[in-house]
C-alpha cells in the first residue's frame, strides 16, 4: 500500500514519527512535508497529499496538523478526497467502514505517537463495506460534482 503523507509545523514532530513507523511496517511512504518546525501554512500540505491520493499515486494520506481540523477542511476541496478528522478507533473504523475515507487527518495536540499509530493501523486495515454505504458515497460524489458545475457553469 502506497501512503501519501503531510503535516504543518504543528503536525510535524509526529508526522516524523509516523514516517518513521510506517517504513518500518514496510509501507510504501512518501512525506511531502513540511520538513521542520518552522511555521507554515496546512493548505499547502493538505493539497499535496489530497491532490496525489486523488490521483491515485496514492492509496491512502494522512495529514497532521495541531487540532486535525485545518487539514481535513482543506483536503474535503480537492475532488475525490473524503478526508476524515478522527479521535478513536470507532470513528475511524467507521469512517472506512462507511464512507470509503481515503485520507486521515489527526490532530497532534490531542494524540502521542503510540495512539496515532494506532488509529493509522486501524484506518489502512479496515476495508469499506460497500453495499447501503456506497449508494451514500455516490450521493457525497454527487454533490462534490454537482458544486463543481455550478462553481464553474458551461
Ligand atoms: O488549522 C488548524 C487549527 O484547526 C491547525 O491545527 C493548525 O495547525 C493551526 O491553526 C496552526 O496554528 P499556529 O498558531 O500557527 O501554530
Amino acid at each position: 500500500m502506497k501512503i501519501a503523507i503531510g503535516a504543518d509545523h504543528a503536525g510535524f514532530a509526529l508526522k516524523e514519527e509516523l514516517r518513521v513507523a510506517l517504513l518500518g511496517k514496510g509501507l510504501e511512504v512518501k512525506d511531502f512535508g513540511t520538513n521542520t518546525p518552522d511555521s507554515t501554512d496546512y493548505p499547502d500540505y493538505a493539497s499535496a497529499v489530497a491532490g496525489s491520493v486523488a490521483q491515485g499515486a496514492f492509496d491512502r494520506g494522512i495529514l497532521v496538523c495541531s487540532t486535525g481540523v485545518g487539514m481535513s477542511m482543506a483536503a474535503n476541496k480537492i475532488h475525490g478526497i473524503r478526508c476524515a478528522l478522527a479521535f478513536n478507533d470507532d470513528e475511524v473504523a467507521l469512517t472506512r467502514q462507511h464512507n470509503d475515507a481515503n485520507v486521515l487527518a489527526l490532530g497532534a495536540r490531542y494524540m502521542n505517537r503510540q495512539q496515532a499509530e494506532h488509529l493509522i493501523d486501524v484506518f489502512l486495515n479496515t476495508e469499506f463495506l460497500g453495499g447501503r454505504h456506497q449508494r451514500r458515497v455516490d450521493k457525497i460524489m454527487d454533490l462534490e460534482n454537482q458544486t463543481a458545475q455550478e462553481d464553474h457553469p458551461a
